[in-house]
C-alpha cells in the first residue's frame, strides 16, 4: 500500500494534447503538505427544528454529517472526493479546509505532522468555491492581477506581470484575458473560462494546498476533461489538490490519483483511485468490462441498483444500512489499514514560511479597493446612467409640473411649494435607496466570497467603499436641483439654493445608508426589495408633510425624529418660508409653526441628518460584519500570528519518534 499511494515526483507526464503549454512549476515555491486527520465527527445541532422520529418514538436534535472519517491527502496528487448527493463532500471539504463550519467538531486535523486547530490550515491553502462569483465589470486579467496584488505587499510590476501571465498560460486564458466576466445581463466570459478564472486567481500566488468545490459543475464534458486536466497539472507540481466532484466521465475519472468515496457521511472508500475497481471486486461488487467506474459506484454499489428493497424498509432506511454495511467492510480491509498507518507516520518536514498565504497591509487593501470600486463603478454606466437620468427627469417633472410657484396666489404658492418640497426629498430617497440595494445585493456575493478567501478585511473594503459612493449620490441631488429649483421659483439667493441641495444631498446619503443596511439584514434579494417599501413608508409618513407630526399620539410620535425625511423637509422648508413676509406680515414663519416640524432649523437638521447617516453606515457595517461571518458578530478568528506559529513549530510529539518520511 505504502508503495502504492506513495508521493511520486515521478509521475508521467499527461497527455494534454492543445493544452499543452509551457508549463514552469517554479512559481510554487510552497512546501509539500500532507493534510492527515483522524475520527472526524461534524454534526449540527438541529435546534428548534428537531426531527421526531416517529416509528423510535425518540427526538434527534443532532445530525452526524461527517462520521469518523481518516484519510491522509498528500502532495503532488489530485484527490477527488465523491458521493451521492447529500453524503457529504462539501462539508468535509469546508471541515478541512475550516470554512462555514457551524457544527460540532471532534477529531484531529494536522498539517505536515503539526496539529491544524484554529484554521491554521488556512495559511497554507486556497479554496475554490462552486458559485465562482467575481465583479463582472472586470476583465480576467485584471481580476488575476488584483488577485495578486493582494497577496504581495509592494509587488514589482515585473514581478506581477510575470505571475499573471504565468497564471493566464496555465490555464489557457490567453484568449479571453482582456473579456470582461460579465454577468446575466452582459455576457462575459463562457462557464468554463470564468471556472478557470476562478483557478487561476488562486494559483496565482504560493499555495501549498488547493481546494476545489465541484470545479467542473455546469461545464460540458470537454470543458470538464480540461478544468481537470489542469488541477493534474497543478498537482504535479508539487501542490496538494483535493477537489469535490459529481459523475466524472471516465477520462476525467482516471486522472485523479485518489479518490474519497463517501455514503451518509461514512468512508466508504479511500485510496487510490486504480486500485479502487479491484477493491470492490473483492467485496462483492464486480464491475462490468467497458463500464465506467465512476458511475458502476454510483448505480452498482451505493445504491445496489436492481436489488429488491424490502416494501417495509424505507429507501432512507436501506441507505443507512447499506452505508453502514460498506463502511465496515471498508474498516475492515487493508487498504484502511494502510492508511491508518499511514496517518500515524505523516510527513513532518518543515513548512517554510514562504508558503504562507499573505495578505497586504490594511492602508494597502483601502487603496486598491478603492482604486477597484472606483472602476467598477465608471465601467456600471447603467447605474450612473440610471442615476443621472433619474435626476434629470425627475427634475423636469417637477420644474413642469409646479412652474413659476412663485409667482401664483399665496395660497397656491405655498400649497405648491410645500408640495415641491416634500416630493423632491421623496424622489431623492427612494430610487436611492432601491438603486442602492439592488446593486449592492449584487455585490455582496461577490465581497462574500473574498472575504472568506481572506482577500481583504471587511473594514477597507466597507471604507472604500463608502467613499467611491458618496460622489455618486452628491451627483443626483445637483442635479435634480440645478434643474427643478429655479424653475419652481424657489428664492432666488445662492444661499437658498445651497441649502436646497445640501439637505438633499444628506437625505441622499441616508437613502444610501439605509439601502445597504437593508440588503445586510436579508440573504435574498427579492424579501429586501420587499421589505424596502416599509422602511421608506415609515420616514415618509413622519415626514411632516402628509401628517402633522404635533397632532400624532405622544407614544407613536416619538418616530418622527428618527426620520431622516422630517429633518430634510424641515431643512427645505425652513429654508424656503422662514422670515417670508407679505406687507410686514410673518406669513412663512406662521406657516412654519402651523406645520409643527419642532424646534430644529436649518442647521440642527442637517447636523440630525449627518447623525443618522453615521449611524445607519455603522449598523451597516455591523450588518455586513453579521452575514459575513456566518451570523455570529463575535467570532473567534485566531490571528494569522498564531496560526503562524502552530504551522512553523513543531510536530505533534506522538509523530516525532516517526519523524522519518520523506517527499
Ligand atoms: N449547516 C447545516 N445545517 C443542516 N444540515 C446541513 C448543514 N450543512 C450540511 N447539512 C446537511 O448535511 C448533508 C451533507 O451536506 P453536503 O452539502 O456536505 O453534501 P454534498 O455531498 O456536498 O451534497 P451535494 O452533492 O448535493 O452538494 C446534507 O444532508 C445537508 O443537508
Amino acid at each position: 500500500m505504502e508503495d502504492t499511494i506513495s508521493i511520486s515526483q515521478d509521475v508521467p507526464d499527461l497527455e494534454l494534447g492543445s493544452y499543452q503549454t509551457e508549463y514552469s512549476p517554479s512559481l510554487v515555491e510552497a512546501n509539500p503538505a500532507e493534510i492527515t486527520f483522524e475520527n472526524l465527527v461534524y454534526s449540527i445541532q438541529l435546534g428548534n427544528n428537531k426531527k421526531i422520529n416517529f416509528r423510535k418514538g425518540t427526538t434527534i436534535s443532532e445530525k452526524v454529517i461527517i462520521d469518523n472519517i481518516t484519510g491522509s491527502l498528500r502532495p503532488g496528487r489530485l484527490t477527488a472526493i465523491m458521493g451521492p448527493s447529500g453524503s457529504g463532500k462539501t462539508s468535509l471539504l469546508n471541515l478541512l479546509s475550516g470554512r462555514n463550519i457551524t457544527g460540532k467538531v471532534s477529531g484531529n486535523i494536522w498539517l505536515n505532522g503539526r496539529p491544524c486547530e484554529d484554521g491554521a490550515l488556512s495559511l497554507v491553502s486556497r479554496f475554490i468555491s462552486q458559485d465562482d462569483v467575481m465583479l463582472p465589470t472586470m476583465t480576467v486579467s485584471e481580476i488575476i492581477e488584483m488577485a495578486i496584488r493582494f497577496r504581495v505587499e509592494g509587488i514589482g510590476e515585473e514581478e506581477l506581470e510575470s505571475r499573471k501571465k504565468h497564471a493566464i498560460n496555465t490555464l489557457e486564458l490567453e484568449k479571453c484575458q482582456n473579456t470582461r466576466i460579465g454577468d446575466s445581463m452582459d455576457k462575459g466570459v463562457s462557464g468554463g473560462e470564468r471556472k478557470r478564472t476562478a483557478i487561476a486567481m488562486e494559483m496565482a500566488t504560493n499555495s501549498s494546498v488547493l481546494f476545489l468545490d465541484e470545479p467542473t459543475s455546469g461545464l460540458d464534458i470537454y470543458t470538464s476533461l480540461l478544468v481537470i486536466k489542469l488541477l493534474k497539472k497543478i498537482a504535479q507540481s508539487g501542490q496538494t489538490v483535493i477537489t469535490v466532484i459529481h459523475q466524472p466521465s471516465s477520462d476525467i475519472f482516471n486522472l485523479f490519483d485518489d479518490v474519497v468515496l463517501l455514503s451518509q457521511g461514512k468512508t466508504v472508500y479511500f485510496g487510490p483511485q486504480d486500485q479502487i475497481v479491484p477493491y470492490f471486486s473483492k467485496i462483492g461488487y464486480k464491475c462490468p468490462n467497458y463500464t465506467n467506474p465512476a458511475d458502476f459506484m454510483f448505480t452498482d454499489v451505493l445504491n445496489e441498483s436492481g436489488k429488491d428493497i424490502s416494501p417495509r424498509t424505507s429507501k432512507l432506511e436501506f441507505q443507512k444500512e447499506l452505508s453502514q454495511r460498506l463502511s465496515e467492510e471498508w474498516n475492515k480491509s487493508e487498504l484502511a489499514n494502510s492508511l491508518r498507518s499511514r496517518v500515524q507516520n505523516p510527513n513532518t518536514s518543515v513548512i517554510n514560511e514562504s508558503s504562507f498565504i499573505d495578505t497586504i497591509n490594511s492602508f494597502s487593501q483601502f487603496k486598491l479597493l478603492s482604486q477597484r470600486a472606483f472602476k467598477n463603478m465608471a465601467r456600471n454606466k447603467l447605474m450612473v446612467r440610471i442615476r443621472v437620468a433619474q435626476s434629470i427627469i425627475i427634475g423636469l417633472i417637477f420644474g413642469i409640473v409646479f412652474y413659476d410657484s412663485r409667482n401664483k396666489s399665496l395660497e397656491v404658492k405655498i400649497q405648491n411649494f410645500m408640495g415641491a418640497l416634500f416630493f423632491s426629498c421623496i424622489s431623492q430617497f427612494l430610487p436611492v435607496a432601491v438603486n442602492v440595494l439592488s446593486t449592492f445585493s449584487t455585490e455582496l456575493h461577490v465581497v462574500q466570497r473574498e472575504l472568506q478567501s481572506e482577500y481583504y478585511s471587511l473594514f477597507p473594503y466597507f471604507s472604500a467603499k463608502v467613499l467611491v459612493e458618496i460622489p455618486l449620490q452628491i451627483i443626483g441631488p445637483i442635479i435634480f436641483t440645478s434643474i427643478s429649483y429655479y424653475m419652481i421659483g424657489f428664492r432666488s439667493e445662492f444661499r437658498y439654493f445651497a441649502i436646497h441641495a445640501c439637505g438633499l444631498i444628506l437625505l441622499s446619503l441616508n437613502a444610501f445608508a439605509l439601502g445597504i443596511f437593508t440588503s445586510t439584514l436579508f440573504k435574498s434579494i427579492t424579501v429586501a426589495l420587499s421589505f424596502l417599501p416599509m422602511l421608506v413608508v415609515i420616514p415618509m409618513i413622519f415626514g411632516g408633510f402628509i401628517v402633522n407630526t404635533g397632532s400624532m399620539l405622544g407614544w407613536i410620535g416619538w418616530l418622527q425624529w428618527t426620520s431622516p425625511i422630517k429633518y430634510a423637509f424641515t431643512m427645505l422648508t425652513t429654508n424656503q418660508l422662514s422670515g417670508f413676509t407679505i406687507d410686514g406680515e410673518p406669513v412663512g414663519d406662521e406657516k412654519l409653526e402651523s406645520l409643527s416640524l419642532g424646534r430644529f432649523k436649518i442647521v440642527g437638521c442637517a447636523l440630525f441628518l449627518l447623525l443618522l447617516f453615521i449611524i445607519m453606515i455603522v449598523a451597516s457595517y455591523f450588518g455586513l460584519l453579521r452575514i459575513t461571518s456566518n451570523g455570529k458578530l463575535r467570532t473567534k478568528t485566531t490571528s494569522t500570528k498564531k496560526k503562524k506559529s502552530i504551522l512553523l513549530g513543531n510536530p505533534d510529539e506522538r509523530f516525532i519518534k516517526n519523524h522519518s518520511n520523506k517527499f
